[in-house]
């Protein structure tokens, strides 16, 4: 099975001007892991930050935490080594955004990280089989990529539930406009890496709603291990 159920809050609709604190915050609150998200410009008609705010979160956090970057930048080739010495612990790329997948996914091996690959809404889920094999994570978007605080697509749920039962052992991340309101969905379909972004930033009991999502997440995947 995949590698339990984990909570990663999007700190992208946290106070910037505190990230350091604000992902202290939800360390505190319980986090499993945080979900950084990488915006250029180009990929998403956004902007973020980039590998040297990331190599500050490291120095002010400590080697523990888990940083999954969700980069959704157009050139994800050119950032894989600066992510890497910054101290992402996993790199998450959009299929959408390179030519070639297979060395992208060794470039980033070979740089010590783990590998996710991420699909925007419009992508099918069968363009990203072929790699299923060679990464860590899938990412199913839930929204299309670019900013945070948007409406949760429901309909990616066949994604997620495909996915899930091709690839069993795969972690398969969902990130969008998701909380309490549609966590059961995105657990039944089957995914286990949550990303949560406005739903617990916005939250006056963070910790409350980590647990729950994780709470919901572990009954269904108990649920789907006795079914099996
Ligand atoms: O990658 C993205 C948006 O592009 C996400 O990580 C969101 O930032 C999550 O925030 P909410 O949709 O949960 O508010
Ligand atoms: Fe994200």
């Amino acid at each position: 099975m995949a590698s339990g159920c984990k909570i990663g809050p999007s700190i992208l609709n946290s106070e910037l001007a505190c990230l350091a604190s604000e992902c202290v915050r939800m360390l505190d609150s319980g986090a499993d892991y945080l979900h950084l998200d990488v915006m250029d410009g180009h990929f998403v008609p956004n902007i973020t930050f980039g590998h040297p705010v990331v190599e500050s979160l490291r120095k002010q956090l400590g080697m523990d935490p888990f940083f999954d970057l969700h980069m959704m930048v157009a050139k994800p080739e050119q950032w894989v080594k600066p992510m890497a010495v910054a101290g992402a612990s996993q790199y998450t790329f959009h299929l959408e955004a390179t030519e070639n997948p297979g060395a992208l996914i060794k470039d980033i091996r070979e740089n010590g990280m783990k590998v996710g690959l991420g699909i925007k809404p419009g992508t099918t889920v069968e363009d990203l089989a072929p790699w299923a094999n060679q990464i860590d994570m899938a990412l199913v978007m839930t929204v299309e990529p670019g900013f945070g605080g948007q409406a949760f697509m429901e309909d990616m749920m066949s994604k997620v539930q495909w996915l899930r039962t091709q690839f069993p052992s795969l972690d398969i991340e969902v990130d969008g406009g998701v909380g309490p309101d549609n966590i059961h969905k995105c657990a039944e379909a089957g995914a286990n890496m949550i990303v949560s972004g406005s739903a617990i930033m916005r939250s006056e009991d963070p910790r409350s709603v980590i647990n729950l999502l994780r709470h919901v997440c572990v009954e269904a995947a108990q649920k789907r291990s006795l079914d099996r």
